[in-house]
């Protein structure tokens, strides 16, 4: 029989506005585009591609009391990803305008709304140390919420208690932007002992100074082991001990959005069933690679043949 970890994700959730537009932006004019609505949110996407990948995942978020929210929990559901979220009468849904070009690169306009106001009360310390509900063996952040001061409490508070739960922990930083006007020191202190650190080569950067993998070295004294995702190159796992990359296979990519969050899954349903780093970045790969060949951060999921 095979076994389905369980996973806890906190991260955002709500619904993104793809625009996919073949000409350069005519700004202050009109671009021919395809529109789409989809779900979307980081901690959404990845908590969808676990669930594709053979991973029973309850994700933590909180939503506004509106349609955009109530569409995001339906889609959840139906994809096999269970909801513990906290309805903010006080704020919106997290919604994000994507605007994908015609090499399938996307510039996000986000508006996290009630996602970037998570609180530590949002989480139920049960829920990661098995009293209330089956207990998990992983948590996983998206990093906005380490990221944003509003939403950075909820995020150490959630570390701190799937740590004292016994639990292994990963965190994609998600945004170079906010590490870079914000500092490192912060979100390196808030990350100290996390099993997996996911950034790409920018949120790389961000950290270290260079877009270079070899470079996620120098932190490994802060967590255990750093992927660096290195876009249609592959990832490359590094520890103490190895240093491994995989290849992405050839694929048209036709969105990239989500393509991180698709591979963080992969990774770690992999890694959650016992895998070694080369063939869980193979699953990473594998999951990322389906998700950048079509529109949409979640919708791409149900083509991927499940585990
Ligand atoms: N053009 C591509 N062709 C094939 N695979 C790709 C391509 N772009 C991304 N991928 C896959 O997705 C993974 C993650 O991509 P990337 O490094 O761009 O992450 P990211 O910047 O966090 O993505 P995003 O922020 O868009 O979610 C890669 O490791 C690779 O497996
Ligand atoms: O493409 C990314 O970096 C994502 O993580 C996807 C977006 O965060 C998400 O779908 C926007 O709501």
């Amino acid at each position: 029989m095979t076994i389905r970890p369980r996973v806890v994700v906190v991260g955002d959730t709500g619904l993104d506005v793809v625009a996919s537009h073949r000409q350069p932006l005519a700004m202050g004019g009109d671009t021919r585009s395809k529109v789409r609505l989809t779900a979307g949110g980081a901690g959404a996407n990845t908590a969808v591609w676990l669930a594709r990948g053979g991973v029973e995942p309850l994700l933590v978020a909180r939503v506004g009391d509106d349609s955009a929210g109530r569409q995001a929990a339906a889609e959840l559901t139906s994809a096999g990803v269970r909801c513990a979220f906290t309805v903010d009468p006080d704020a919106a849904t997290c919604c994000v305008v994507v605007l994908v070009d015609a090499t399938g690169q996307r510039t996000m306009l986000p508006d996290r709304g009630a996602s970037a106001r998570i609180s530590p009360d949002d989480l139920d310390p049960g829920l990661l140390d098995g009293t209330a509900g089956p207990k998990p063996v992983h948590l996983h952040l998206s990093g906005y919420l380490l990221l944003d001061r509003t939403s950075r409490p909820a995020g150490v508070a959630a570390l701190q208690a799937a740590r004292a739960a016994g639990l292994t922990t990963s965190v994609d930083p998600q945004a170079a932007a906010l590490l870079r006007a914000q500092g490192t020191e912060d979100f390196l202190a808030a990350v100290a002992d996390v099993d997996l650190l996911l950034p790409n080569t920018d949120e790389l950067a961000a950290l270290t100074g260079s877009a270079e993998p070899e470079s996620a070295r120098a932190l490994l004294d802060h967590v255990r082991a750093v992927v660096v995702t290195t876009g249609a190159d592959g990832a490359t796992w590094i520890d103490a001990r190895r240093q491994v990359s995989v290849e992405a296979p050839a694929v048209e990519c036709v969105d990239s959005t989500g393509a991180g969050d698709a591979f963080n899954a992969g990774l770690l349903g992999s890694r959650l069933r016992g895998a070694d780093p080369v063939e869980a970045l193979r699953a990473g790969v594998s999951m990322g690679s389906s998700a950048v060949r079509h529109v949409g951060a979640q919708p791409a999921a149900a083509a991927h043949a499940p585990i």
